[in-house]
């Protein structure tokens, strides 16, 4: 489902003719089935997000080829890239990333409205995936007025939505204290469980890992250990 072939990326900062090159993904490989959660650690800079940007289809690599539903999303053209991002991809984040203004049903419903769905068709959805969250009752809640722990489920909805079977999540529960976070990540299993969602997680916790069926740990660019719950 997503299989990541001898990656490497380098940025290149300053001007033209006169670039820094910096590394920071070594020939990295590894693959997801379908239905799988896989979290990577690491230390701050060890390329993690840099990793999770790759595989969103944010950023190319350097070198090495990315597979997602047997697709090679590093050969697409950048619409062509952010069509398959919108069918097959979805993105939680640690700081949720809710529009202030908006309702919670607006900010669930707002992908749908960027995919130009009738209103019907987004109504049933966003109440499916509000339904699916256990937050039914606060649709016509502002994110001010949610704990960190609904406004992290509001923002899993409006992941949900799209009904993409890849969730990719940039430190899910690194703005909630540790009984949300333990909420949260049950939270996940579940989704996992029940619905055999496919889950890529980054992390700088080793609590939040330990949900991963499948570990892999970064040190400087590169992957240090992988590993398999039991
Ligand atoms: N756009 C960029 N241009 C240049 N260098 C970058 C860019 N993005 C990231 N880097 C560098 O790449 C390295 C890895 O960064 P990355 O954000 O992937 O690490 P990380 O493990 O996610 O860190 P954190 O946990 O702090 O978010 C860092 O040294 C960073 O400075």
């Amino acid at each position: 489902m997503i299989k990541v072939n001898n990656i490497s990326h380098t940025f290149y900062l300053g001007k033209k003719g006169k670039e820094t090159a910096v590394s920071v993904l070594k020939d990295i490989s590894f693959s997801v089935n379908e239905g799988e959660i896989i979290t990577i650690t690491g230390k701050s800079g060890s390329g993690k997000s840099t990793l999770l940007n790759l595989v969103g289809g944010f950023l190319r690599p350097t070198e090495g080829e990315i597979w997602i539903e047997e697709k090679n999303i590093t050969t697409l053209s950048e619409g062509d890239l952010a069509d398959f991002r919108l069918e097959n991809l979805s993105f939680i984040f640690q700081s949720f990333q809710l529009i202030p203004s908006m309702t919670a049903y607006e900010n669930v419903e707002l992908p749908l409205v960027l995919k130009g769905l009738d209103r019907d068709i987004r109504r049933k959805r966003v109440m499916t995936a509000l339904e699916r969250v256990g937050l039914q009752d606060h649709a016509s809640y502002y994110p001010s007025e949610l704990s960190g722990g609904q406004q992290q489920r509001i923002s899993i909805a409006r992941a949900l939505v799209m009904e993409s079977k890849i969730i990719l999540a940039d430190e899910p529960t690194g703005s909630l204290d540790s009984e949300t976070e333990q909420e949260i990540l049950a939270f996940i299993k579940e989704l996992n469980e029940k619905e055999n969602l496919t889950f890529l997680i980054i992390t700088h916790d080793e609590e939040v890992a330990k949900i991963g069926h499948q570990r892999i740990h970064l040190h400087d660019g590169e992957i240090m250990k992988e590993g398999v719950s039991v």
